[in-house]
């Protein structure tokens, strides 16, 4: 469902750069050469430039770029997880937030304390985790495990209770990294739904997918990254052309 024209902006990124430090190797010989001098070499990396763009209420949005384009990043910038060296995020509402695989858990928690410290986290009390918990279980379908320590779980595992808890705790906007894929079929298919149900309550979703039948399916709108700078900005199928230019660069 497309946002409404009027819908109020619930985030806004402006000129947003992040840059992170790359620590390089030198070859044996250079080491051997430069034996007893200095042997940092590090390098300046901006995975993001200037990236400035606005999401209305109500938006699916698709962040899509070949790899290293910076997706990634900005999804953390946006969640909050990192801070940008300049430039400015804002956001109104509740931002659940399903990032790289095992973000957000703690390895040595089992999988039930693990939905209460993210809960807590999100700003859920205890009482309405009591009152969500069985229903976050019975949605990941991992029940035998969830005493379990998460650490031991298969990647899908622990998609499916990160999913299951970002969808449980009523969020405004939803933050979607590549994670779905991970997913066996019918966990995929169910996921699916639950974010097409999102868009019919008129939630927020930023997804970043390699899937361009996806990004088809589900997304509005489309922000397409490139060495960290937005090289297109509008509608799917456009936005799908723009990307397959954009791997030529
Ligand atoms: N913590 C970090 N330290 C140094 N470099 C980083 C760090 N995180 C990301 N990068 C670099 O920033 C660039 C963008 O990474 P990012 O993970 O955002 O890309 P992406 O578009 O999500 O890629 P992919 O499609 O492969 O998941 C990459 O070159 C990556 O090596």
């Amino acid at each position: 469902m497309p946002a409404l024209r009027n819908a109020p902006t619930v985030v806004r990124v402006t000129d947003v750069s992040k840059r992170f430090v790359i620590r390089k190797e030198k070859s044996l010989k250079e080491r051997i050469v430069n034996f007893g001098r200095s042997q940092k070499h590090k390098d300046d990396f901006w995975a993001l430039r200037n990236v400035s763009f606005e999401i209305k209420a109500g938006t699916t949005i698709g962040l899509v770029g070949a790899n290293g384009s910076g997706k990634s990043t900005l999804l953390k910038v946006l969640g909050g997880i990192i801070q940008p060296n300049d430039g400015t995020v804002e956001r109104r509402g509740r931002l659940a937030a399903l990032l790289e695989l095992g973000a957000g858990f703690h390895p040595d928690l089992t999988g039930r304390e693990n939905v209460y410290l993210n809960s807590a986290i999100l700003g859920l009390t205890r009482k309405q985790t009591d009152e969500y918990f069985q229903s976050i279980v019975d949605f990941s379908e991992i029940e035998e495990f969830i005493d379990t320590q998460v650490k031991f779980y298969s990647s899908g595992m622990y998609v499916r209770l990160a999913f299951a808890i970002a969808v449980h705790v009523d969020p405004d906007i939803l933050l979607v990294d590549e994670v779905l894929a991970v997913g066996d079929e019918p966990f995929q298919e169910k996921c699916m739904n639950k974010i097409k149900e999102f868009q019919a309550e008129g939630r927020t979703i930023i997804l970043v997918s390699h899937s361009a039948g996806q990004v088809e399916e589900l997304c509005d709108r489309v922000v397409v990254l490139s060495h960290g700078n937005v090289v297109f900005d509008g509608g799917a199928a456009d936005g799908i052309l723009a990307l397959r230019e954009s791997f030529e660069h």
